[in-house]
């Protein structure tokens, strides 16, 4: 689905009423509806006692006073809150006069801000996408007295002061949400670590967008879900033999590093290959001869590091850097690949901090290569970002630049394209914050590269497929207990899940 900047979520809104032919106050009836659907479905009338509701001068105001109507009609004890203004928005002054008799809306004042229980359930409908500047006087004072509070706190559509689309100053207060409920689509902020202590846990509900705007809007962001996949992992072919599907070369490991060239193996393995290569150093033959036996082991003269690049006519796509450690005689061998190699790359891990630190080494790499970048990794490619939004520019333009994909690895992880389209996943959980995840993740992608994909469907798959497969494992080990080891068993019920079906 499509990320949109709250300006053109503003226009989708004029877009579905211009559609329907019908007005923003039934817009607002039905966002607010969803939202109270939500609340409903998770709390009864006792578990959120008092519910208070606060409220901004703006639409997302409005969506308080609706939700704070009918919390009410649900039987929940409601308070009602607006922060004084000169002026209202129409619908919030529409929805003010349908108030019932029982629910009068309070005006709050610096001098008498209301207490909060500590099982009170919050409403924060202070500021929405609206917001055009930092948080200051009356309102900057509300949303620090709601952090102060003991108390569960739901934003509706996002926490109040938190910028849809930018960093805001670092001293104006946000409010900290235990739930942000949002409209249709997940916003930017939502998916960047800076804001998560604000944002809490991210929920959307469908409010009937206009499908047409939605498919048509032209954004360049995008949250990676099962539809935007759909039809770019074919099924296999009924008479395919291991030479349909490629044959893979991983350069991987070192000394008391041989471990990520198994992972890497054992995961380019499940991921469809028709035959791999793993190229370690002469350390490494017994360890991957044993853990990964489906492989062709291929090793180095050197007995510690890679040190000489192979002959790569028999490839169909390389990966290079699980565990291979700095050496310069590695160096060398990365700066031959480049110049020579003649299929895709993927490039993980010390390929990367090599690239770094010999940037006249990006000079050479080769159009449409994947690197895979976490974002430390990242920054001695691009240099050091001053937020998240930063590290997205320079996400787009180091792509741009050099015509890549790079896959900046995290909780949301997020490819960019040369065409500068960022791409957010969707998948995975932080159990998957555990050594070797990374390198699962490279030998996934050069399978699918090995296997002819292009590289943005091959980075758009294996990127949602290893978080898939890091969610099903969970469901055996717990987040805690999950090593990396446990995700190339759930690899191939992830990919099965994306293949597309044979159709009659
Ligand atoms: N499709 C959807 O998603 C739907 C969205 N809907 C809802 O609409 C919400 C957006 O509503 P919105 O545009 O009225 O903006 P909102 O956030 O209420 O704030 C604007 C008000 O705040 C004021 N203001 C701004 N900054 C300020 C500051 N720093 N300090 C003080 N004041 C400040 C600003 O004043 P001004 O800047 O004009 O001076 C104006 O009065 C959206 O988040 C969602 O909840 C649903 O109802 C329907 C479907
Ligand atoms: N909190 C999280 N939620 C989802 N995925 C995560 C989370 N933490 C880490 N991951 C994923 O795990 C992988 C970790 O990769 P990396 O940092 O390179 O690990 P390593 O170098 O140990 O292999 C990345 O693909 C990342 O997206
Ligand atoms: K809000």
């Amino acid at each position: 689905m499509r990320i949109l900047t709250a300006a053109q979520t503003r226009q989708a809104d004029q877009a579905t009423i211009q559609e329907e032919n019908s007005s923003s106050a039934a817009l607002m009836e039905r966002a607010a509806t969803a939202l109270t659907e939500w609340i409903l479905a998770r709390l009864s009338p006792p578990e959120a006692d008092p519910t208070l509701v606060f409220c901004g001068p703006g639409n997302n105001g409005g969506d308080g006073l609706v939700v704070a109507r009918q919390l009410h009609q649900a039987g929940f004890t409601v308070q009602v809150f607006a922060l004084p203004a000169e002026g209202y928005s129409p619908d919030f002054d529409a929805n003010r006069q349908r108030l019932p008799a029982g629910l009068a809306l309070q005006t709050l004042s610096a001098a008498a801000l209301p207490v909060i229980a500590p099982d009170a359930l919050v409403v924060d409908a202070l500021f929405g996408t609206g917001l055009s500047r930092p948080l200051t006087g009356l309102a900057a004072a509300v949303v620090q007295h709601l952090n102060q509070a003991p108390a569960r706190v739901v934003a509706v559509d996002m926490p109040s002061g938190l910028l849809a689309d930018a960093s805001q100053p670092a001293a104006s207060p946000v409010v900290r949400a235990r739930h942000t409920v949002s409209f249709e689509l997940p916003k930017l902020a939502f998916l960047l670590p800076q804001n998560a202590a604000y944002v809490g846990r991210w929920h959307t509900v469908p409010i009937g967008l206009s499908r047409q705007f939605l498919a048509e809007v032209e954004t360049n962001m995008y949250f990676t879900d099962t539809a935007l996949l759909a039809g770019r992992l074919p099924a296999r072919d009924q008479f395919g033999h291991k030479g349909t599907y490629g044959h893979a070369l991983l350069l991987a490991g070192s000394r008391g590093k041989i471990g990520a060239a198994v992972l890497a193996a054992q995961a380019c393995l499940r991921s469809g290959v028709g035959l791999l290569t793993v190229r370690t150093p002469a350390v490494g033959y017994d360890i991957l001869q044993t853990s990964a036996p489906e492989a062709m082991a291929l090793t180095d003269p050197a007995p510690d590091f890679l040190s000489e690049l192979p002959e790569l006519t028999p490839y169909s796509a390389v990966g290079m850097g699980p565990g291979i450690d700095k050496a310069e005689e590695t160096k060398h061998v990365l700066e031959q690949l480049l110049r020579h190699a003649k299929v895709p790359l993927v490039l993980d891990a010390d390929a990367l901090n090599l690239l770094g630190a010999n940037p006249e080494l990006l000079q050479l790499l080769p159009a449409d290569t994947i690197l895979t970048p976490h974002p430390k990794e990242f920054e001695r490619l691009a240099g050091p970002a001053r937020d998240d939004y930063h590290r997205l520019e320079l996400l787009r333009e180091f792509c741009r630049l050099h015509r890549c994909y790079t896959v900046l690895k995290g909780a949301h992880t997020c490819l960019g394209t040369p065409a500068g389209e960022l791409y957010f996943n969707s998948t995975g959980n932080p159990g998957m914050a555990t050594g070797g995840s990374g390198d699962v993740l490279t030998g996934i992608l050069t399978a699918l590269r090995a296997q002819h994909l292009p590289a943005l469907d091959a980075a758009l798959l294996g990127i949602y497929a290893h978080g898939r497969a890091g969610d099903l494992a969970a469901r055996h080990t717990g987040q805690a207990g999950l090593i990396a080891g446990d995700l190339t068993r759930f690899i191939g019920p992830a990919l099965q899940e994306l293949t597309t079906p044979d159709t009659f």
